[in-house]
């Protein structure tokens, strides 16, 4: 079924987006940015340090300066979100989420009237420090979301696929996420909501999800029929909402991992053709990512498998397409990645992390199946590879803490996932300390923010373009980032990085790199907490 205007949720204003810059609530008075309609340009000195060891093995530290040129478009596009696994926990929340929002609803609940929000956005519920106030020496803060010319998630368009054929409203019930009340108030337009068909290889989600799948593509991967329809259904989803841009997101069941086979997936040209055979380890998160790679549109990975396959990677860099991944950080892992960079870099020795938790939704009933927990357990135990790494004076070569995972499927607390956490250290003279977190996660209104600051960071890198400075590249071309967008790491257990680069996992840095690189774009030094004007006087 063609994607139509009612089959997806529309816009605010009925109307198209904003054609001229959006009001911003700063600019930058500087030599090195300019301001136009259409974009902002800066001159950036990116400033680090080069470390070498000299002949005696001691590091030489010496400052280094690589000049930039960054260019900002202003315009504010009339943007598409196609979700694939559309009427699933994540997805029902997050269209009725940014519907209630839209409409500003208020609803009630036995603790008293709630109205909508973006909690949980970093984005759209957190501030970064401007600067400081030059005559009383204060802070200025300001909204994230005004860093930049951001699209905000109340003008977002969304529809999506899915092999459950239930109406949004229906599919909100099942999901058992929201208050009554609140459903209410959403219920008819969720009603118009019907995922678009989708693909189904059962081998690689767990056999309890059969019954779902009554909403199918007809015919198969081979020949690229499947490639060929989701291209179709983004094109005519796009046409038919009169939409500038779309991204597309995975929401859709955690798979099982594909098996790396050479010849098959290993490199671009391999996977195009294991497709267009039909061969049976591409799975159907791979053949969405190809699609959207083909289609020129940013495609994000909300699930723990390994939907980049060496192929996909390369098809992405060859169409300089953005990619993004991999699982959604919402809950224990997102505490854990804070939590275990504040021990370590406390200097105390964590020793062990036991991660348990249970959950009922049907995510957790997919997750009970050995394959696909075992993707969910990898994406979850790699989290402290980083900051362990990064502390040589704690952790011998090759020395980490114990780390468990556990995940149990427990119907009865359904979206509300209960996390039990256990993280135990050394501590001075032969001590211990043992933390004890327990963390009633409800899983679904904990994810749905991210899959919203993940279309909205994503969209606002096609609209970033950078080149190298220099006197005589005056006419060198502007150019994307890389198309393996790992500033999306914010939002995501396993970031996926550029082939070769270092994976960052720690919280504080993977936000502190959100927030600069976006600051460099207008111009702005990195935020750094010196505050030397209240030291030196
Ligand atoms: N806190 C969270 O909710 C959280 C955090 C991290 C990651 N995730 C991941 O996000 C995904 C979605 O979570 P959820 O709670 O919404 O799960 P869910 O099971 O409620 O929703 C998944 C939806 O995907 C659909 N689906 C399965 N295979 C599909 C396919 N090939 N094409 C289209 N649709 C398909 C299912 O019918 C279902 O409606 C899961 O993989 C989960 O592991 C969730
Ligand atoms: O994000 P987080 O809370 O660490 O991890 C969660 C897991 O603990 C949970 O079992 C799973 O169902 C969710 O999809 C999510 O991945």
């Amino acid at each position: 079924m063609a994607p139509h205007a009612e089959d997806s949720v529309g816009f605010a204003n009925g109307g198209g987006a904003s054609t001229s810059p959006a009001k911003e609530p700063f600019v930058v008075d500087s030599p090195n940015v300019e301001y136009t309609d259409a974009s902002i340009k800066s001159k950036y000195t990116y400033r680090t340090t080069a470390v070498k060891k000299n002949a005696d093995g001691k590091y030489v530290a010496a400052p280094k300066e690589t000049l930039y040129d960054f260019k900002v478009d202003r315009k504010i596009p009339k943007l598409g979100v196609m979700l694939v696994g559309l009427g699933g926990n994540n997805g029902t929340t997050v269209t009725a989420g940014i519907l209630a929002n839209r409409r500003g609803l208020v609803w009630e609940t036995k603790e008293g009237k709630r109205s909508a929000n973006y909690y949980g956005s970093v984005i759209m519920g957190s501030t970064t420090k401007l600067g400081v106030d030059s005559e009383t020496g204060k802070e200025i803060n300001i909204p994230f979301h005004d860093l930049l010319p951001m699209v905000h998630p109340n003008d977002l368009v969304i529809g999506g696929w899915d092999i459950s054929g239930m109406n949004l409203a229906d599919a909100m019930d099942r999901a058992k996420v929201l208050e009554p009340s609140l459903k209410a108030l959403v219920r008819k337009e969720m009603s118009y909501i019907k995922p678009l068909p989708s693909i189904y290889y059962p081998d690689f989600i767990a056999a309890n999800q059969e019954e779902r799948a009554d909403n199918l593509i007809p015919g198969t991967k081979a020949c690229n029929d499947h490639v060929k329809q989701i291209r179709k259904d983004i094109q005519e989803f796009k046409a038919a909402n009169g939409l500038d841009k779309v991204i597309i997101q995975w929401t859709a069941n955690t798979e099982r991992y594909a098996d790396i086979i050479e010849g098959v997936n290993d490199t671009a040209d391999n996977l195009l053709k294991a497709i267009e055979s039909g061969h049976e380890e591409v799975s159907p998160s791979t053949v969405f990512a190809v699609a959207c790679i083909l289609e020129g549109v940013p495609f994000i990975n909300g699930s723990p498998q390994n939907t980049f396959v060496p192929g996909a990677i390369e098809l992405a860099e060859k169409h300089n397409a953005f990619i993004g991944g991999d699982d959604f950080k919402s809950g224990q892992t997102k505490m854990k990645s804070a939590l275990v960079d504040f021990l370590i870099n406390a200097g105390i020795k964590l020793t062990s992390i036991a991660s348990y938790n249970h959950l009922g939704n049907n995510d957790g009933m997919n997750l009970s199946s050995q394959k696909q927990f075992r993707s969910k357990e990898i994406s979850k135990s790699n989290v402290v590879d980083d900051m362990v790494a990064a502390n040589t004076v704690l952790y011998k070569k090759g020395e980490h803490p114990d780390h468990t995972v556990v995940i149990k499927y427990m119907p009865a607390v359904g979206d509300d996932k209960r996390a039990l956490d256990e993280y135990y250290a050394e501590i001075f003279l032969g001590g211990h300390q043992t933390i004890s977190i327990f963390n009633v996660c409800e899983d679904s209104l904990l994810a749905s923010p991210l899959i919203i600051d993940l279309v909205l960071v994503a969209e606002m890198m096609t609209r970033i373009q950078w080149k190298a400075h220099s006197a005589d590249a005056a006419d060198a071309k502007y150019a994307g980032f890389h198309s393996v967008l790992s500033i999306l790491s914010y939002m995501l257990k396993a970031p996926l990085t550029p082939p070769g680069t270092p994976v960052i996992n720690a919280l504080a840095k993977q936000r502190a790199a959100l927030t600069n690189i976006f600051r460099a774009c207008v111009g702005l030094e990195p935020e750094n907490d010196m505050t030397l004007e209240h030291k030196l006087f």
